[in-house]
Order: structure tokens, then C-alpha cells, then sequence
């Protein structure tokens, strides 16, 4: 039987919750599907500052590196909030990403079905269905540009640099094309570029690319400050959207909301290799840590997600992310809860989940 090497980081706040659930939902799919998976545990974040004085010890960086994929819960929370920036659980998770070289962040935002009712958004503007993919490059510009303090005229100053290279854009444009072309044939390209000079690059770049490579995807530019506007006035114009580090960062935390909580929204992080580190996109919501109200979904269909990209199992994927579908119908979390439904825990939403697979 095929044996996968997966490695769990569970972070802080309420990653330990929501890994938890996700693996009970792993290996109820590893039984039905025919194959087995072998865990390693690491530290990452806060837990990891408190075990070992940083936040990403390079025992996580090997074991990351060894194993077929990495299950992340999230990082951060108010007690390590006063650290320096190089040691905040926040820099051990830019540092995870850069050191496995996953400069492709993949946060598809769909509505399944049972939820449009908690969306924000009117149903008419929904329409039948939703689905975005947003690809966010994950490995430079301003998370990763030089940064630091200074004085200007006497005041205490501090910087962030933005900075993008070609081939650091023409990779990110390639993954948004080649997402383009599996879907609907249509590419958003987000920048400022009316403003920065890195978004003046990226612009020419991706329509570099789209010219030369992938003539037959319908290629698009929009302001970020537009596209914000632009996902909530109209978001069924969006197939794919390609665009930086911090513009996908905020953008994607919006997407969620329009598909019912961000507790709903998972992503897949990729590189070079088959191996890729999975999440979800939220943070570790230190406000309900320990509650047992967080939604696990978002952590269970980045395990799916992780099936499909990394480990190829596509039916398991398949049948985990059906069994989400089936259980929002009855089942929900307080984050997406509406009346008539069954109120439930996150350890009550993962039992579900398994039930139904
Ligand atoms: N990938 C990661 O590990 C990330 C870590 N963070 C860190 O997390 C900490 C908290 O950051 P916030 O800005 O509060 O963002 P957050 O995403 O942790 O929480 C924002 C709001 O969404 C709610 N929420 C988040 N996930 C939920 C879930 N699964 N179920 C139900 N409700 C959920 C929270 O309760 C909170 O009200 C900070 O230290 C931040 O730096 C933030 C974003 C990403
Ligand atoms: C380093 C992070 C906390 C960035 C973030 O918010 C994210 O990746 O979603
Ligand atoms: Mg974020």
C-alpha cells in the first residue's frame, strides 16, 4: 500500500484544533481509498519561539523538506506580539515558504452551494455558482523586500521594500495561465501600476507572457484598489486572478467573506517539486482559541487540496470535498451558522465530515 510522508505544523492558537480535524478527515479517506499516511510533527510560530527561542527551527525546515507534503494550521497570537520582526511567529511562516521555494499560493474562493444563503452578497449577484481562484505570488515582493528602521529628519522612520524580478513574475504569470487555461480561459491581472514601479514591470511581464505563450487565454489588467471594489460589486467577472504577495493576501482574505466565512477558504502553496505546504487562509483567531467554536472546513479542504496537487489521490479529494458540500446542508459552525440548522463544534464538524465520507 502506498505510504505518504506527511508533516504537521500546528501552530498556534487554534491550528492544534483544526489540524486535528483535518487528519481524522485524512485518514478516514486514506481507509476508503486504499492508501496510508505516516505523520511527523514540527514546530512552527509561537510554539516553536517558546520551545526553542525561534520561530521556524531548522529540525522543521529538513523534516519539511523530506516529507511529500506539510499540513500547516496557522501562526501568531497576541503573547509574542511585542517580539522583534525577525522573530515574530509570523516571519517563521514567510520563512517556511521561501526556505521549500513555494512561490505559487493557490486560494480558490467558491460558494458551495448550501452556503449561498451566508454570503453577504445577494443571491442574484452569486448567481448558480461562484468560483474564483486567486494566485498569489508567495515568495517576494514586499514580505520579502529589504526592510528596516532609519531616522528622516530626525524622526524614527521605518521601510518595506517592493521588489519583483522577471523571472520571478514570468513563473507566477505561467501558473496563472496554465490555472487559466484548465477553467474558463480568463486571467485577471492585479497590480498599482498607475502608481508603483514593480507593478509597471509585472503588467508588461504577465502581457509578455500571455502574448508569447498563451495566446488563447483572454488577459486582463485591473487596479488593485478596483478589483477590491470589483469582487464584491460583481465578482462572477473573475475567473482567475494573478497578483503579488501582499495584493493576494488581502484580496483572498476578501474573497472569503463572499463565500460565507473565512473559515471556509483553504489553499495549497507549490513550487518547483510535487510537495507543497497546505493552510488555511485565515490566521490562528486567537479572539475563540480554545472554544471549540473554529470552522475546520477551510483546514479539511486544504487536506483535499493537498490530495489532488501533491499526492494525487484526486478521488479523495474528490469525496472530501463532496462530503463539505453535503454536511453544510445540515451542519454548521457558528462562523456560518443560520437558523433551522444544527449548531455544531469544530470537533463535532470533523466527526461529520468523516460520517459522510
Ligand atoms: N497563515 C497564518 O498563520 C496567518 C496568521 N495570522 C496571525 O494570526 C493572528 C490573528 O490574526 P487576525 O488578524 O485576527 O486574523 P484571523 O484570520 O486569525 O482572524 C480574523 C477573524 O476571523 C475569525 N476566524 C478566523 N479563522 C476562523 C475559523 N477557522 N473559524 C471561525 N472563525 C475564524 C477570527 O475569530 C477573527 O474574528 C495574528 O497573530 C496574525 O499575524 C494571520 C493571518 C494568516
Ligand atoms: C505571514 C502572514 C501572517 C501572511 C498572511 O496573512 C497570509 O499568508 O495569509
Ligand atoms: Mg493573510
Amino acid at each position: 500500500m502506498k505510504t505518504y510522508k506527511i508533516v504537521l505544523l500546528k501552530g498556534d492558537g487554534i491550528g492544534p484544533e483544526i489540524v486535528t480535524q483535518a487528519v481524522k478527515v485524512l485518514n478516514r479517506a486514506a481507509e476508503k481509498f486504499g492508501f496510508a499516511i505516516s505523520y511527523d510533527e514540527a514546530l512552527l510560530g509561537g510554539c516553536a519561539i517558546d520551545a526553542t527561542g525561534v520561530p521556524l527551527p531548522q529540525e522543521t525546515i529538513d523534516k519539511c523538506k523530506a516529507a511529500d507534503s506539510t499540513l500547516l494550521g496557522a501562526v501568531g497570537g497576541p503573547k509574542w506580539d511585542g517580539m522583534p520582526g525577525n522573530l515574530r511567529p509570523e516571519a517563521g511562516l514567510l520563512g517556511i515558504r521561501g526556505a521549500l521555494g513555494l512561490y505559487a499560493n493557490l486560494r480558490p474562493a467558491v460558494i458551495f452551494k448550501p452556503l449561498r444563503e451566508a454570503s453577504p452578497l445577494k443571491t442574484e449577484i452569486i448567481g448558480d455558482n461562484l468560483d474564483i481562484l486567486v494566485v498569489r505570488e508567495l515568495t517576494g515582493g514586499i514580505y520579502f523586500g529589504e526592510h528596516g528602521k532609519k531616522t528622516v529628519n530626525g524622526a524614527e522612520a521605518a521601510y518595506d521594500t517592493e521588489i519583483y524580478s522577471v523571472p520571478e513574475i514570468e513563473r507566477i504569470a505561467r501558473v496563472g495561465f496554465e490555472m487559466a487555461s484548465k477553467r474558463d480561459g480568463r486571467l485577471c491581472s492585479v497590480d498599482k501600476a498607475n502608481v508603483l514601479e514593480s507593478s509597471r514591470l509585472w503588467r508588461k511581464t504577465v502581457a509578455r507572457i500571455g502574448k508569447e505563450e498563451y495566446p488563447n487565454i483572454e488577459l486582463s489588467n485591473l487596479y488593485v484598489d478596483n478589483c477590491a471594489m470589483q469582487l464584491v460589486r460583481n465578482p462572477k467577472q473573475f475567473d482567475v486572478i494573478v497578483t503579488s504577495n501582499i495584493f493576494g493576501d488581502i484580496l483572498s482574505d476578501e474573497a472569503s467573506m463572499i463565500s460565507g466565512s473565512i473559515g471556509m477558504l483553504p489553499s495549497a502553496s507549490l513550487g518547483a517539486g510535487k510537495a507543497g505546504l497546505y493552510e488555511p487562509v485565515h490566521g490562528s483567531a486567537p479572539d475563540i482559541a480554545g472554544t471549540g467554536t473554529a470552522n475546520p472546513l477551510a483546514t479539511i479542504l486544504s487536506a483535499a487540496m493537498m490530495l489532488r496537487y501533491s499526492l494525487e489521490e484526486y478521488e479523495a479529494a474528490d469525496a472530501i470535498e463532496n462530503a463539505v458540500c453535503e454536511i453544510l446542508k445540515t451542519a454548521r459552525t457558528p462562523d456560518i451558522y443560520t437558523e433551522g440548522m444544527q449548531k455544531v463544534t469544530c470537533e463535532e464538524m470533523g466527526d461529520l465530515v468523516c460520517k459522510i465520507l
